[in-house]
């Protein structure tokens, strides 16, 4: 049994193939795709593979484009199921005020997380941070409690908010230095500091919940940008939606 696992996020489209629903299964084939080339899917990196038995996947991009991802998946006989977060799922309680309002993407990788950290030893409190277009922070106490997390503007986003609503920040990217001395590492570098800056709080606020130091996991396409700078130990994990997708998996088809 195969599974397309998919994660579309509002920047790209990640896949992933599997020969087997389940945390290890073996990874067959796998790609990303920007938002706007979704179209080229079905004639392009998915015209090589066979059927897909299930095809499982989260997604905060909006309605029109889980419709334009659907055509795509039209050229096999498979029904695309679709994460909603919900008040508990694989071992992973939902805090959230409405759980099905909290963002799928931010609950897969949550189970994700969680499945690994137990995988690891012993249960602990945990932080999951995903650099996407947004960027989010979670905390999660030892007992799998989703107790809440952030959003924040990704890096895109604040250095487009920055150059449109001022008129001397148009500069190219620099690089992130303790004390910045020209225009573009002070961009870059208050960027990257705002991230770590919100992780290391959100790390305080769980560890002086739990009075335990928690495990972070960090993923999302801009993850390895981050990972450098982070002042609290974090595990970069490139894989965790997936594994994510593939324990949800297990647990409905396994
Ligand atoms: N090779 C890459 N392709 C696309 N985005 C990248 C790449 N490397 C880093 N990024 C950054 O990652 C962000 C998108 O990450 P991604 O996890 O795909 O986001 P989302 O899940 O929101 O679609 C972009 O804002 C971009 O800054
Ligand atoms: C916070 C997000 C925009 C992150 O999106 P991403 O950066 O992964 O594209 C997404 O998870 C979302 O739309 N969430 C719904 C609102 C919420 O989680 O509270
Ligand atoms: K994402």
């Amino acid at each position: 049994m195969t599974l397309l696992a998919l994660d579309v996020g509002n920047t790209r489209l990640k896949w992933a193939l599997y020969d087997a629903p389940r945390v290890g299964g073996r990874l067959l084939a796998h790609g990303a795709q920007f938002l706007e080339n979704i179209e080229k899917l079905a004639e392009g990196d998915w015209s090589s593979l066979s059927a897909p038995t299930r095809v499982l996947g989260c997604i905060v991009a909006g309605d029109a484009v889980k419709r334009r991802v659907e055509e795509q998946l039209e050229q096999w006989d498979v029904t695309p199921q679709w994460v909603v977060s919900s008040a508990s799922e694989a071992g992973l309680s939902n805090g959230y005020d409405h759980p099905a309002r909290l963002g799928s993407d931010r609950w897969v990788a949550m189970i994700g997380a969680r499945q690994r950290l137990l995988q690891k030893g012993p249960a602990r409190p945990c932080i999951v941070v995903m650099v996407g277009t947004a960027v989010t922070v979670e905390a999660i106490d030892s007992a799998g409690r989703f107790l809440g997390g952030i959003i924040l503007p990704g890096h895109g986003i604040m250095l487009r908010a920055l150059e449109s609503g001022t008129a001397g920040l148009h500069v190219p990217t620099g690089e992130v230095r303790d004390f910045p001395t020209n225009t573009s590492d002070a961009l870059t570098s208050g960027g990257t500091f705002a991230i770590a800056g919100a992780v290391q709080r959100m790390w305080d606020n769980l560890r002086g919940h739990c009075g335990e130091d928690p495990v972070c996991y960090m993923t999302g396409g801009a993850g390895w940008k981050m990972a450098p700078s982070m002042s609290t130990p974090c595990e970069l994990v490139d894989s965790l939606i997936f594994d994510g997708l593939l324990e949800i998996a297990h647990k409905r088809f396994g």
